[in-house]
C-alpha cells in the first residue's frame, strides 16, 4: 500500500497542477463576462465552464482508480475526497445537455438581475448599483421608497420565476447524481457538521431577544417619522423603509432612529465626500490595515487587473462585488462599483479579507484553496471592519473629527453597527431556509412566493408594503437567487466573526470593552489569524477555528458580549411594549 500511496502523491500532485492551469482559464472567461457583458463573452465563459466541468469529472474518474479510503495518510484521504467531489459537474455523466443547460440558466438569470432598472414617468432610469441604493439608504419619501421596492421587484425577480423553477429541477438532479438528496443537502455538506441545521437554530434563539429588541425599538422610530397609519396592525415593518432593498441592513436610517442626537456623527459618509475619497483610496486604507498586522499586501496585479468602479464606457457589468483567484498565485482581482460611502467602505473590507485568505492560502494545493467552511471566507474581511468601524480608529484616519466615550456615545456607536450586524441575522437565516425548503420539494413551485413573505414575516418581522401574489418572485430581487450563490454562509459568519474579533482583541492586549477594541497594528493578531487562513480547506473547520480562538464550536457569546451596553438600554427602552409581531404576513398583503 505504501507505493501505491506514493504513486497517488505523485498523481494529486499532477492533478492540482492541471487543475490550476483549467481553472485560470475559467476564471479569465468568468472575469472578462462579468466585467463586459456581451454574447460573445457569455459564449466563451460557457463553453469554459464546460471544459472546466469536463475536467473536474474526468479527475474524480481516474481518483477511483486509487483504493485512497483504505490510505493510511489521512490527507490524501482528504484530498482524494475533495476531488472526488465533482458539485453539479455530476450532471455531464448523465446528461450533457441538461448540464449545459443548467449553467446557461443561472448565467441568464445574473444577467436579468445584473441588467435590471427601474425607470421614473420622465424616464429617468436607475441601476442598482449606485442609483436605487442611494435612494433606499437616502429617500424619507414612502411613495418614492415604494416605487423604487416594487420597480426593482417587478425588473428582476418576476422575469426570471420560470427559469428558476427549471434551475431547482435541474441543480436537483445534478445533486443526486453527486451522490446528495438534493441541492441543499449537497451546499450543507460543506460543513461537514452532523446537526448543522439544529446549531443554526440554537444560534438564532440565542441571539432572537437582541434582534426582538432592535426590531421594537426602530419600529417606534419609523413610526414617528411616517405616522402611525403606515404601519400594519401585525406589528411587522413594511419592508421599504429600513434603508436597504432587500431590509437586509439597516444603518443608513441612522438618523431616523439614533439614541441620543447631538453626539458626533458616526456616519462617515459626508466626511468620505468632504474629503474627495475615491475607491482607490478606500482600497488603500484597507490594504493597509492588512499590512498593519503583518498579512500580506495586494500584489501589483491585483492593482492592475481589478475593477474598482462601475466603468463609465457603457459596458455592461455584474455589479454585486466579488473578489477572485486565478489559481496561479499571483493573479488576484476584485470586481467592485464601488460607491462612496461607508458601508462600501465595509464591503472593500469584506472584498478584501477575501483576497487575503487567497493570498494566505495560495501554497495550498489547489483542492485545498477553499475556506475552511464557507462562513470562514466571509468572515475575514468583516472582522477587520469590527476594528476600523471604531470611532477611535475613524479618527486615526482622518474620518472622524472628534471622539466621546461617554455612555450616550457608546449607546449611539452600538446601535449604528447593531443596524447592520443584528438586523442582518434573521435574514442571513431566512435565505436558504427558503432555498433549502424549495430544494428539498417541502415549497412547492405554486408557493413560491407566499413561502418567501411567510418566512420574511416571522424572522425579520417586515411584510410587504403592497399586495404580492405568485407571479411575483421576490427572492429573485436578491443577488444570490438568481446568481445561485448560497447564503448561510454569511449567517456563520456574522457568528464567527465576533468569536475571532473577541480573540484577536485578546492576543492585540485590547483590554476596554470588546466593542471598543482595535486590533490595527497588532503583528501578533495578525500572525494568529494569517496562520488559521494558510490551512485554507485542509482541516476541518473546528480545528481551525480553534487554532484562533481555542474553542471548536460556533457560540453567539462573543456577539452578546460586543453588544451588551445595547441591550440592556433597549430593553430599558422597550419597557412595557410589545416587541413581537405575529408570525403570519398582514392578510391584506397575500393573495393567491
Ligand atoms: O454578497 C455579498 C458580498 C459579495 C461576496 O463577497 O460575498 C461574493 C458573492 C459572490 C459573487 C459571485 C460568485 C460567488 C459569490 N463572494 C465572493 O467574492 C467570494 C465567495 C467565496 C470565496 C471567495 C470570494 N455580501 C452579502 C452579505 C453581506 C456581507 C457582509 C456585509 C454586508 C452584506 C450581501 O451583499 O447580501
Ligand atoms: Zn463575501
Amino acid at each position: 500500500i505504501k507505493s501505491e500511496q506514493g504513486r497517488a502523491a505523485q498523481w494529486l500532485r499532477d492533478a492540482n497542477d492541471r487543475a490550476g492551469r483549467v481553472y485560470y482559464n475559467l476564471q479569465v472567461a468568468r472575469w472578462v463576462y462579468a466585467t463586459n457583458i456581451t454574447k460573445f463573452n457569455g459564449e466563451r465563459q460557457h463553453n469554459a465552464s464546460i471544459m472546466s466541468a469536463e475536467f473536474d469529472r474526468e479527475a474524480a474518474e481516474n481518483a477511483t482508480s486509487f483504493a485512497w479510503e483504505n490510505f493510511t495518510d489521512s490527507d490524501l484521504r482528504r484530498q482524494f475526497r475533495k476531488i472526488s467531489d465533482v458539485g453539479s459537474a455530476a450532471l455531464l455523466r448523465k446528461d450533457k445537455a441538461k448540464y449545459e443547460r443548467l449553467i446557461s440558466l443561472v448565467t441568464k438569470m445574473e444577467t436579468t438581475y445584473s441588467e435590471g432598472q427601474v425607470c421614473d414617468k420622465k424616464g429617468t432610469c436607475l441601476d442598482l448599483e449606485p442609483g436605487l441604493t442611494r435612494l433606499m439608504a437616502t429617500s424619507r419619501n414612502y411613495s418614492e421608497l415604494l416605487d423604487a421596492w416594487k420597480g426593482w421587484r417587478d425588473a428582476t425577480g418576476r422575469k426570471i420565476r420560470d427559469d428558476y423553477k427549471e434551475f431547482v429541477s435541474l441543480s436537483n438532479e445534478a445533486a443526486v447524481e453527486n451522490g446528495y438528496r438534493d441541492t441543499g443537502d449537497y451546499w450543507r455538506s460543506w460543513y461537514d457538521t452532523a446537526d448543522f441545521r439544529d446549531q443554526l437554530e440554537q444560534l438564532y434563539e440565542e441571539m432572537k431577544p437582541l434582534y426582538l429588541n432592535l426590531h421594537a425599538y426602530v419600529k417606534n422610530k419609523l413610526k414617528a417619522k411616517y405616522g402611525e397609519s403606515l404601519f400594519p396592525p401585525s406589528g411587522h415593518i413594511p419592508a421599504h423603509l429600513l434603508g436597504n432593498m432587500w431590509a437586509q441592513s439597516w444603518n443608513n436610517i441612522f438618523d431616523i432612529v439614533e439614541p441620543f442626537a447631538g453626539k458626533p456623527s458616526v456616519d462617515v459618509t459626508p466626511k468620505m465626500k468632504e474629503l474627495n475619497y475615491t475607491p482607490r483610496r478606500m482600497f488603500n486604507i484597507s490594504d493597509e490595515f492588512f499590512t498593519s498586522l503583518g498579512l500580506e499586501a495586494m500584489p501589483q496585479e491585483f492593482w492592475d487587473h481589478s475593477m474598482l468602479e462601475k466603468p463609465t464606457d457603457g459596458r455592461k457589468v455584474v455589479c454585486h462585488a466579488s473578489a477572485w483567484d486565478f489559481y496561479n498565485k499571483k493573479d488576484f482581482r476584485i470586481k467592485q462599483c464601488t460607491d462612496i460611502t461607508m458601508d462600501d467602505l465595509i464591503t472593500v473590507h469584506h472584498e478584501m479579507g477575501h483576497v487575503e485568505y487567497y493570498l494566505q492560502y495560495k501554497e495550498q494545493p489547489v483542492v485545498y484553496r477553499r475556506g475552511a467552511n464557507p462562513g470562514f471566507h466571509e468572515a475575514v474581511g468583516d472582522v477587520l471592519a469590527l476594528s476600523v468601524s471604531t470611532p477611535t480608529h475613524l479618527k486615526e484616519i482622518g474620518l472622524l473629527d472628534n471622539v466621546t466615550n461617554d455612555n450616550e456615545s457608546v449607546i449611539n456607536y452600538l446601535m449604528s453597527i447593531a443596524l447592520d450586524k443584528i438586523a442582518f441575522i434573521p435574514f442571513g437565516y431566512l435565505m436558504d431556509q427558503w432555498r433549502w425548503g424549495v430544494f428539498n420539494g417541502s415549497i412547492k413551485f405554486e408557493e413560491y412566493n407566499k413561502e418567501w413573505w411567510k418566512l420574511r414575516c416571522k424572522y425579520q418581522g417586515v411584510s410587504p408594503p403592497i399586495h404580492r401574489n405568485e407571479s411575483d418572485f421576490d427572492p429573485g430581487a436578491k443577488y444570490h437567487i438568481p446568481a445561485n450563490t448560497p447564503y448561510i454562509r454569511y449567517f456563520v459568519s456574522y457568528v464567527l466573526q465576533f468569536q475571532f474579533h473577541e480573540a484577536l482583541c485578546n492576543t492585540a492586549n485590547q483590554t476596554g470593552p470588546l466593542h471598543m477594541c482595535d486590533i490595527y497594528r497588532s503583528t501578533e493578531a495578525g500572525a494568529k489569524l494569517g496562520n488559521m487562513l494558510k490551512l485554507g480547506s485542509s482541516k476541518p473547520w473546528p480545528e481551525a477555528l480553534e487554532k484562533v480562538t481555542g474553542t471548536r464550536n460556533m457560540s453567539a457569546n462573543a456577539i452578546l458580549l460586543y453588544f451588551k451596553p445595547l441591550i440592556d438600554w433597549l430593553k430599558v427602552q422597550n419597557q412595557g411594549q410589545t416587541i413581537t409581531w405575529s408570525e403570519e404576513c398582514p392578510i391584506e398583503y397575500y393573495t393567491t
